[in-house]
This record gives structure tokens, sequence and C-alpha cells, in this order.
């Protein structure tokens, strides 16, 4: 996998001076300078409140910032107001369909583009291949672990053939091995696929494993607060999760994490319980 050259490759994404204030009047993200490049595996952590789904919604162009702007881009060109790359979203849930077979949940994206059958069939079959469930296919959600089930929902996401992939805390129900598993898959198919996948996550172990970069964000206001590259070039496996190089990579993220909640604003939790008697 080719690092991302900053200094020539054309951006995926910027958010340029992007805000959100939502329609309560809560402040999600302050004015946010955000770039993400091709090929970058990018985990974005920090306290909770502090727009780490915002920020992530606004690049998937399902919110509007309220200022500023963010800008796609495809082919070495600006695209106007829109993703130029094929997104898929994954979220926490894996917001199968419970009706229908592991297959039919897969299709459904192809059959909103109305792709012919034939070629649906062999796009899903390849997607189930790709995350080991292609004995799965005629099995309903219910008979499914957590895992697979959410397995199921990146076959869904990958059935698209994006070239951006957002993910918002998709393995956070899921137990440490569960999860360890999941993380391999992804790395190994995000690595194969040459993707760009900006990724949200509460923890240092994750992002340290994924990602080749990681923003910390800070609350109240939401803002970036610090960048961490993660320059490993060596492959990401149980051997790097058992290594001191990876226990450095997690001290520095939880210390990064540790500053970014001092400099955050008061939660309203936290108001309350001062004007406590
Ligand atoms: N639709 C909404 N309407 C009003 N306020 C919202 C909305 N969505 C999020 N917020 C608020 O905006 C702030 C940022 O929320 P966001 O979900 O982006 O943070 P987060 O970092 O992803 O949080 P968490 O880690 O807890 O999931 C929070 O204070 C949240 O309560």
């Amino acid at each position: 996998m080719l690092a991302p050259n900053r200094n020539h490759a054309v951006p995926v994404v910027e958010a340029l001076s992007a805000h959100k204030t939502y329609g309560n009047g809560t402040q999600a993200l302050a004015p946010t300078d955000f770039t993400l490049m091709p090929g970058e595996f990018v985990s974005l952590i920090g306290p909770s409140g502090c727009g780490k789904s915002t920020l992530l919604k606004l690049v998937a162009g399902l919110l509007s910032p309220t200022d500023g702007r963010l800008r796609w881009w495809r082919g070495g060109a600006e695209t106007l107001d829109e993703p130029g790359r094929r997104l898929a979203f994954v979220f926490q849930e894996a917001t199968l369909m419970p009706w229908a077979r592991v297959a039919e949940n897969v299709r459904l994206p192809l059959d909103l583009h109305h792709v012919p059958r034939a070629e649906g069939d062999a796009r899903v079959a390849a997607a189930l291949a790709r995350v080991g469930l292609s004995r799965y296919a005629r099995h309903f959600p219910r008979e499914l672990s957590g895992g697979m089930q959410m397995r199921v929902s990146i076959a869904r996401a990958l059935v698209t053939e994006p070239d951006l992939l957002l993910m918002d805390e998709p393995f956070g129900a899921l137990d440490e091995i569960t999860r360890n598993r999941l993380d391999d898959d992804l790395r190994r198919l995000w690595s194969e696929r040459g993707l760009t996948a900006l990724f949200v996550t509460h923890s240092v172990y994750e992002a340290a494993f994924l990602s080749t970069r990681v923003v910390v964000m800070a609350a109240r206001p939401g803002r970036v607060f610090k960048e961490i590259s993660i320059d490993h070039d060596g492959p990401r496996d149980a051997q790097f999760r058992a290594s001191p190089a990876f226990a450095e990579i997690c001290r520095t993220l939880s210390d990064a994490l540790l500053q970014a909640s001092l400099a955050s604003g008061p939660d309203q939790f936290e108001t309350e319980a001062e004007v406590q008697p």
C-alpha cells in the first residue's frame, strides 16, 4: 500500500472551516479544517460528544455544515457539493433486515440501484467471500452471531465497490476477540482494495492497530485537538499487537486522549454536579 503523498496527491475530501451547530443550539463542531488523502486509514478518537459522528456525517454528505464547506474530489477535479467517491457507511448496529436472508441483505444496495440479477448475484457472492461468509448466504440474521452480522453489514458496504469507507464505531458492541478479528479483516480489505477509510472509535487499541493517522478531538466545542501519524510499515497482525512499538503507539494515543479530555469544556452532568449543595 503506498503512503499518501500529501504534496502531490489530490485529496478525497476536505473540510474547510466546516462548522456545525444543531437546531437545538449545540455547537457540535467549531470551524474545522480536515483533509483525507487517498489510501489513508484515519481514525477519529476523542471524549464523548466531541463531534466525531458529526464530522463523519459531514464527510459523507449526510449533514450540511452550518458554515464553511466540504470539498470532494474525483479524478483530479473538484466535484460540486457532493461526494466524488463511491462511499459506503457502516454503523454501530448491523441494521440488517431480519426477515431477509444474508444474501438478500447484502444485495439491498444493488437492488436500490436496479443492478441486473446475474451481475448482482456475482457481486453478492464476491462480497460474502471477502468477509468469509459464503456458507451463510441462505441463513437469516438471527442465526448468526453478532460478529457475523457485522461482517454481513461490511459485505453490504463492499458490494457497492466503494472507494471511501466511513465507519461509525462498527465493532464497539462486540467482545474483544471478535473485535480484533474483524479489525484484522478490515485492515486486510483496506490494503487489498486500496480503500480510503474514515473510522470512529472509542478504543485507542483499535485506532493504533488500524490507522495510518489518528485525529484526536476535544469537546465543547468539538474540534481537532491533535493529529498523530502511525508510521509502521510492517504487517499489522497478532505480532504487531504484542510488540513494544504497538504499546508505545497506544501510550501516545492514550496521553493525547487524556489531554483532549482535559482541554474539553465541562459537560452538562459535570456542570449539574457542581451546583449541587
Ligand atoms: N441531531 C442532533 N441534534 C442535536 N444535538 C446533537 C445531534 N447530534 C449530535 N448532537 C450533539 O452534538 C455533539 C456532538 O455529537 P456527536 O454525536 O457528533 O459526538 P461524538 O463524538 O460522536 O459522541 P459519542 O462519542 O458520544 O458518540 C454532542 O453534544 C451531541 O449531543
